[in-house]
């Protein structure tokens, strides 16, 4: 009997590139040019995985416009890119879990809350657009995360049924949301330690991409009782 096919989703920040550090500072340094109080803390609970309208709902305490809300983004978003570019890498094991899918033909979208000026810094500054089939970034939703609009676009994007997916996801916010559309998730311990990440829901915690082999995802995908 052929293998059951399967979809492999990938958030970005946090799992195709260990940057959330940069993206930490980033909001801090943003947060103090605009004389607001906010700490490594309220990052993880309030903005970590989120859409930048939520984030900076948050951080202003108040709804952003849509023209604001452009400007405020991609003034924190410099300062994100102007940190990491020395830095930007995939994450180990990546590249060849990749490959190995798309021997496999195993269908890969990226699912992320980044604006698509991040997504084009990421992606396109590695060279892993060619390893995608779809991209679901921040522009195409209304909801995000922990809404799980952006993974849902994403399986119907790559004409895979929900129950067939695996997100692959280091925050709370895009667990919850790879959960609420009846996938499966591996959670990646980048941002959260593996005791934080405990009681998430992921069917399997790993620390990277190494070893991670096509039939070890499938078998998490075929084991996930929804
Ligand atoms: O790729 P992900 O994890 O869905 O999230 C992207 C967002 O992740 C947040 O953690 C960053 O602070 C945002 O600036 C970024 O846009």
């Amino acid at each position: 009997m052929p293998d059951a096919p399967f979809a492999a989703l990938f958030d970005m920040d946090g799992v195709i590139v260990d940057n959330t550090d940069f993206h930490i500072n980033a909001w801090l340094q943003f947060a103090q040019h605009k004389g607001i109080p906010l700490t490594r803390d309220q990052y993880i609970d309030h903005i970590n995985g989120r859409v930048s309208a939520d984030a900076m709902a948050y951080v202003f305490q108040r709804p952003i416009e849509p023209g604001e809300l452009i400007v405020l983004t991609e003034e924190k978003e410099a300062i994100y890119r102007e940190l990491y570019r020395p830095h930007l890498q995939p994450a180990p094991g990546l590249i060849t879990l990749l490959e190995a899918l798309k021997a496999r033909n195993v269908p890969t979208a990226v699912g992320t809350s980044a604006p698509m000026s991040n997504v084009h810094f990421t992606l396109d500054g590695l060279l892993l657009r060619p390893y995608f089939d779809t991209v679901v970034d921040a522009s195409l939703v209304k909801h995000g995360k922990p809404h799980p609009e952006i993974y849902l676009k994403a399986a119907e994007k790559v004409g895979v049924e929900p129950a067939r997916c695996v997100v692959f996801e280091d925050a709370f916010a895009g667990i919850q949301a790879g959960l609420r559309a009846g996938m499966a998730v591996i959670a990646v311990a980048t941002t959260l330690t593996r005791n934080e990440l405990a009681g998430s829901g992921a069917s399997l915690i790993v620390d990277d991409f190494i070893g991670l082999t096509v039939d070890a995802i499938r078998e998490v995908v075929n084991k996930t009782v929804h």
